[in-house]
């Protein structure tokens, strides 16, 4: 009897053994669940591809054929296509007009007064002065308006307009060069750094011109020299991420000149366009940053010489601004200005006193917090923006 049972103990053990082999390899190959979507993030295509797929095998020690996973289908990461750069300045207009309709306005309704007599004139400095054009560029306008009347005997609203769009496209500087050094020379990739007081833009502007780079057709890579906030290196990594431009960055509190310099190295190995730098811009310490965005410059010029500084300036800080920009020329050759936030301030006019003061040209301005709200500066068009006036109607 007891034999029995051994015996039918042991037929019990083995036909519960053969079971699991069959069911066991089923299990173990049920296919990973896709992970959710992201937008922005290139790396997606890597990790929404699962693991890889086998192909159908037979399980020898079983003999069943085990049925391979079904394919997961990775979706493209999503690339952007930023709008061309060509006329953005006229499509952006809405943004400046609205900003700057007090002071076009007020201009124009002092300019279609019957008779301009000296408290005209003074409204109209005033009017300039407010909008931040700067007490010199204000008085010359003024003076050159004046005679211009006097001369020419003006007196209709749209002759005096004509006459005061003329003079504020001449306190522009229409024959700066504004083009931005970007181009590659003989294969080796243009470095642009960008530079500026902290919450000015320079991450957001870096972004945004990289996406004006790329509308261009050029490739970019980005560094994320602002090693002092954390954020910003992720920021511009996002921004890198939606037009699928890399972006090179150190640990955390890394050797900014280090990060910069090894975004040049991988920018020339990689043979890209253009090659972007973002620095920090923090001001609690002004010689401590001064002296690290010398040294990142030095270190930077170690491949070649930078083509392009761009100091990045918030237009709402007015006047006070310039005197902090000005420590950025004295460290850093600053080829070209950006004037950010321009959509948020009524007072355009700091446009003048900008290249007035630092001398240096305004090449590109930010009009809004989108990706595409970057336009290059344009004073013919600029002007009309400002006083609302239709482009062709100075012209005519
Ligand atoms: N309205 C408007 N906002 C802008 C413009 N350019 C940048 N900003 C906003 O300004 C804020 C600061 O921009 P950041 O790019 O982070 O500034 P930053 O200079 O890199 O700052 P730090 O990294 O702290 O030095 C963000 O909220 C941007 O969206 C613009 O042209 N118009």
């Amino acid at each position: 009897m007891k034999e029995y049972l051994l015996v039918a103990l042991a037929l019990l053990v083995a036909l519960i053994v053969g079971g699991l082999s069959l069911v066991v390899p089923k299990l173990r190959r049920r296919p990973e669940p896709p992970l959710p979507e992201t937008e922005v993030d290139t790396r997606a295509e890597e990790d929404l591809a699962g693991p890889p797929v086998e192909a159908a095998e037979s399980d020898l020690s079983t003999g069943v054929l085990v049925e391979p996973p079904p394919v997961v289908e990775a979706p493209a990461p999503t690339i952007e296509v930023p709008e061309p750069t060509a006329g953005r300045l006229v499509r952006l207009r809405s943004r400046l007009s609205r900003s700057q309709n007090v002071f076009g306005k007020g201009l124009l309704g002092l300019l279609s007064r019957d008779h301009l007599d000296e408290d005209a004139w003074e409204e109209i400095e005033d009017s300039l002065i407010t909008a931040d054009v700067g007490l010199d560029a204000t008085r010359e306008i003024v003076d050159r308006l004046r005679e211009r009347t006097r001369v020419l005997g003006t007196r209709s609203a749209g002759e005096l307009r004509t006459l005061l769009a003329t003079e504020l496209v001449t306190a522009l500087e229409p024959e700066l060069d504004r083009s931005l050094r970007t181009a590659p020379k003989e294969g080796v990739p243009a470095v642009v750094l960008v530079v500026g007081v902290n919450g000015a833009g320079k991450t957001t502007t870096c972004g945004k011109i990289a996406r004006v780079l790329i509308a261009d057709g050029r490739t970019v890579l980005l560094g994320a020299a602002d090693t002092f906030r954390a954020a910003a290196a992720d920021q511009l990594e996002t921004w890198g991420g939606r037009v699928g431009a890399e972006t090179v960055r150190g640990p955390e509190a890394a050797d900014p000149a280090s990060v910069a310099f090894d975004a040049v190295k991988r920018g020339i190995d990689t043979t890209v366009d253009t090659v972007l730098i973002d620095t920090a811009g923090r001001l609690q310490n002004k010689i401590g940053l001064m002296d690290e965005l010398g040294k990142v410059k030095r270190v930077v010029e170690k491949h070649g010489p930078i083509d392009e500084t761009l100091l990045i300036l918030d237009a709402t800080t007015g006047q006070n601004g310039l005197e902090q920009a000005r420590v950025f020329t004295e460290v850093v050759n600053v080829t070209g200005v950006v004037l950010t936030k321009l959509d948020g301030t009524a007072k355009g006019g700091i446009v003048i006193a900008v290249q007035r003061k630092l001398g240096i040209p305004v090449k590109l301005v930010g009009l809004g917090e989108g990706p595409d709200d970057l336009a290059p500066f344009d004073p013919a068009q600029f002007v009309d923006a400002l006083l609302g006036t239709e482009p062709l109607a100075r012209d005519a």
